[in-house]
């Protein structure tokens, strides 16, 4: 968690290590000339395990993700979900495969590249919130900002007290997290997370720890905001309800993954 919001200031991220562009071979599944925001291709998550067996997490994903849409990923406890997320994140990389970001390959990418991509272009919201305890929601939204461009970092109260309005806790900027209840909690994390207006939004279990009005409530507003800033929301879940909000949805299924999951009823009672 802290290594998602502490990493490098951007200021000292190495540029050299920025590879080129991939040349323009989107297989045919780009379209519209411009690559994808997220493109995996053929990827597999591999671990060994302390008895020398081979545990493959993740087999032949491909996956491709575009600014303003809205995807789904939904599967059963352990079938993969958080290693893709970690992937998706920039936070793991896959064993085999390829992954690239804004047409950038990612495995070339050194880790300070990586942090700098990660904190400018991707925002987290998780189902515990994880906000920092101790700190106000007004300096839990400021976070990152203190690690993003100059700009960002001198105006950083105010883009904070702006992205805290955004989701109607203005008022309440000057609450610490354990004071506000789970929605809110889950309103600062969302405008902790959108606050530098990242293209790419990964939203893990994002209504678990709340009621279903709540969670209706929470997924609205990160609908809504995803959608107003023209970024791609990544929703990873099991329940279908929430699920078939999105406008793609995959199924994971032992690490295999598989369109529309909305198709499959049996993992309606998973999501009840
Ligand atoms: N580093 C690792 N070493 C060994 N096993 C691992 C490792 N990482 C993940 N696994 C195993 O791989 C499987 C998939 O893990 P993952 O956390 O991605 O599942 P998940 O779908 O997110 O599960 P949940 O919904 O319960 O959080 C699990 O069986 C997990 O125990």
């Amino acid at each position: 968690m802290s290594s998602i919001f502490h990493d490098e200031p951007e200021e000292s991220a190495v540029d050299q290590d920025m590879p080129e562009a991939w040349p323009q071979d989107d297989g045919g599944t780009a379209g519209q000339g411009n690559p994808p925001l997220v493109d995996l291709r053929d990827v597999t998550r591999t671990v060994l395990l302390p008895d020398d067996e081979q545990l493959h997490i993740l087999r032949g994903i491909d996956l491709q993700i575009r600014v303003g849409d809205h995807t789904a990923i939904v599967g059963r406890s352990g079938c993969g979900k958080s290693t893709l997320l970690n992937i998706l994140g920039l936070l793991d990389s896959p064993t085999t495969g390829t992954m690239a970001f804004e047409g950038r390959p990612v495995a070339k990418l050194g880790n300070n590249a990586r942090a700098k991509m990660r904190g400018a272009s991707i925002g987290f919201v998780f189902q515990q919130f994880n906000l920092l305890p101790g700190r106000s929601a007004l300096e839990n939204v400021m976070t990152p900002l203190m690690y993003g461009t100059a700009k960002e970092f001198w105006q950083r109260n105010k883009i904070a007290m702006d992205m805290l309005d955004r989701v109607g806790l203005a008022a309440r900027a000057a609450t610490q997290p354990h004071m506000l209840s789970g929605g809110e909690q889950q309103r600062v994390a969302i405008a902790r997370a959108l606050v530098r207006r990242p293209r790419l939004i990964l939203a893990d279990e994002p209504t678990g720890a709340l009621d279903v009005e709540t969670g209706q409530a929470v997924m609205d507003l990160l609908d809504t905001i995803a959608t107003e800033s023209g970024a791609a929301l990544v929703t990873i879940t099991h329940d279908l309800n929430v699920a078939a909000r999105a406008r793609t949805r995959y199924r994971l299924d032992t690490g295999v993954l598989s369109m529309d999951a909305s198709a499959e009823p049996d993992l309606v009672a998973v999501g009840a």
